[in-house]
């Protein structure tokens, strides 16, 4: 199998990858130094989520180990006792004591365990949906021109499935390490006792299993870096061939075959990836393994060399052996921990990186407060760019919006017509020029205020998964014009009395008691949608490409109605639709070639009567 699939499409190097690269090149020592900045972003993010359980985990987890490390000091004394001479009933009776604080410290590290684990079971997922908020606010926040980034839609896959187990991996990952060395600790104290050279013995020989673990942890965080890019193609792919909207489409341009082997292609080279990393994987394990188990061999023969020598004595080995196995195990608790949080800590920080890039990308705003009406709305000389774009989508636009006008945009496909109007409605920032409302620059405007004076009938608007009623009033719920009158405005009103339960019938027939609307229906939708805001400017981009010839009419007079004490910026291909416009704008390769009224148009002779002429023609001469 040629290493063909997806190169120079999805996973050829992206900038994003630089950072990956960044880290994945990051041994343990550098993200030891990264951990504490990342640390202390998961403990304020478990303060936040909730402080009882936060300091109930941490509490109980560290008086656990404090009554571990009690029971076997406890432990070693009571062997000590009983063993360094020949057991007599009254060094039994002396050892009672000894043997009770041992059980009570087994019970109380019981009980504190359990309650850590308590903690820690509500924790995590109060931490994975925080982190999934904290994601969702940060997306919806962003200058819609990150969603025409691939970097960007790569960083969500990706962070989208890290972010559930990042912080909760990270704080157990530290709660592991503060566990096993305080055990360390408490075993050290024997085992200093016993012979000094023990305990540096011990700790070299969890040297190679933490090198397996560590070089485990980096290939499987290449791994998902690697394959992010492939698994969101992967999953797109799955979302359309499960889910509905594209199932009709599938079977009709029998399309099954070309996605499952598109599909197997994918699946293919994200297993081979995966496969190539479980046997690098395996092989550290392996040496790993190798090399841990001669280094242990190395602790009990420098134990059996100290009890040769006479160093240790016989009465204790018993003591001796246990602490040696108690350090060990708490050498790796330990080891195991910091390896945890190194691999938590490469993820987490994959999502820390996010939500500052997130953060970089948010919207702009200015803070002056929108002008209470529409006022004039000037677009001066601007030009635009898509990011994924190589030529400008407008160049040196100008247009003049009048309050209370009805302005239109005509033009071939792929004109800007969309664009100039997102660019009006705050959606995209032009790279040059500017866009002003009543003088003011839209930049120094605050966004948020100023969209709340805006309602756009998209193109391709949303068929939201909700009732009849909300799809209309979303976004505006109960503020919105009188809905009777706005139903009846878009015809919305005919569709809502043919559904089962009105204005509650879910618009989703794959949810229970959903149903489903055919095109034009929900066009009536989102016409309704667009008047409910009540905005002082309505934009509308071919509100009625779905509509039958007496709909049609109707949402115009009805857009025309509207208008009366609003501003409209509408685009259509319906030219007849046109005519009562008080300017059009006719654009051509993302600059303006015409304007005027269609009368004027018209006179002109140039590309709008042509269009115009061609459009009535094949009406008459049809008709
Ligand atoms: N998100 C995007 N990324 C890159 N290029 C884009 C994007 N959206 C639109 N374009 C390009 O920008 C140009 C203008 O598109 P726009 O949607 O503004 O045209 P339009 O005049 O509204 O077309 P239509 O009449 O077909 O709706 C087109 O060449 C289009 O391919």
């Amino acid at each position: 199998m040629a290493d063909e699939v997806l190169d120079g499409l999805e996973l050829k190097e992206q900038a994003w990858w630089a950072h990956d690269a960044e880290v994945t090149a990051s041994g343990l020592f550098t993200m030891v130094r990264r951990l504490p900045a990342l640390i202390r972003d998961v403990l304020v993010l478990s303060w936040q989520t909730s402080r009882v359980d936060t300091v109930v985990m941490m509490a109980a987890t560290l008086l656990s180990e404090i009554f571990t490390a009690l029971g076997l000091l406890a432990t070693t004394d009571v062997l000590t006792q009983l063993f360094s001479a020949v057991p007599t009933a009254e060094r039994l009776a002396a050892a009672l004591p000894g043997i009770a604080a041992v059980v009570g410290a087994a019970v109380l590290r019981a009980a504190f365990r359990e309650a850590g684990q308590w903690a820690r079971d509500r924790l995590e997922p109060l931490l994975t949906q925080a982190a999934q908020t904290r994601l969702v606010t940060l997306t919806t926040g962003v200058e819609l021109a990150a969603f025409d980034d691939p970097d960007f839609h790569d960083q969500v896959q990706r962070t989208s499935s890290t972010a559930t187990r990042g912080p909760s991996m990270l704080l157990w990952a530290v709660m592991e390490t503060v566990s096993g060395f305080i055990g360390l600790l408490a075993v050290s104290g024997a085992l200093g006792v016993l012979h000094p050279v023990l305990l540096p013995l011990i700790l070299l020989a969890a040297v190679p299993s933490t090198w397996a673990s560590v070089r485990a942890a980096r290939v499987s965080y290449q791994v998902t870096a690697g394959i992010a890019a492939a698994r969101r193609r992967q999953s797109t792919l799955q979302d359309l061939m499960t889910q509905r909207p594209a199932a009709a489409e599938i079977r009709s341009y029998t399309m099954r075959p070309y996605l499952l082997a598109e599909f197997g292609r994918i699946y293919r080279w994200v297993i081979r990836y995966e496969l190539r990393a479980v046997r690098r994987q395996q092989l550290a394990a392996i040496w790993g393994s190798a090399f841990g188990g001669i280094a242990k061999g190395l602790v009990y023969a420098a134990l059996g060399l100290l009890l040769w020598s006479g160093q240790v004595v016989l009465a204790v080995a018993a003591t001796a052996v246990l602490a040696i196995q108690r350090a060990g195990a708490a050498t790796e608790q330990a080891l195991h921990g910091v390896n945890q949080a190194y691999e938590a800590g490469l993820f987490y920080e994959d999502y820390v990186h996010f939500i500052a890039d997130a953060a970089a990308r948010a919207e702009s705003s200015g803070s002056t407060a929108p002008p209470a009406e529409t006022d004039r709305i000037r677009v001066d000389g601007i030009s635009f760019t898509y990011p994924a774009a190589d030529t400008p989508a407008l160049t040196d636009v100008s247009i003049t919006v009048n309050p209370g006008e009805i302005v239109a945009l005509v033009g071939e496909n792929g004109s800007g017509k969309t664009t100039l109007a997102k660019i009006i409605g705050g959606l995209y920032l032009p790279q040059a020029g500017t866009v002003t409302w009543g003088g003011v620059d839209q930049h120094a405007i605050d966004r948020t205020a100023l969209r709340e004076k805006i309602a756009v009938i998209a193109q391709d608007f949303t068929h939201w998964p909700l009732s009849a009623g909300e799809n209309i009033t979303i976004g505006r719920h109960d503020s919105g014009a009188p809905l009777d009158e706005v139903l009846t405005a878009s015809g919305a009103d005919a569709v809502v009395d043919r559904l089962p339960y009105g204005l509650d019938t879910m618009l989703d027939p794959s949810y229970q008691g959903g149903t489903e609307l055919s095109g034009g229906q929900w066009q009536r939708i989102a016409v309704a949608r667009g008047l409910y805001r009540d905005a002082p400017l309505l934009i509308c981009d071919e509100p009625t490409a779905a509509l039958d010839a007496r709909s049609e009419h109707a949402i115009f007079e009805s857009i025309r109605r509207h208008a009366v004490q609003r501003t409209v910026l509408m685009i259509t291909h319906r030219l007849a639709s046109v005519r009562w416009a008080d300017r059009i704008y006719v654009l051509e390769h993302g600059k303006v070639i015409e304007q005027g009224t269609h009368a004027a148009l018209m006179e002109r002779s140039g590309v709008y009567a042509e269009m115009f002429t061609l459009q009535s023609r094949a009406y008459t001469e049809e008709g």
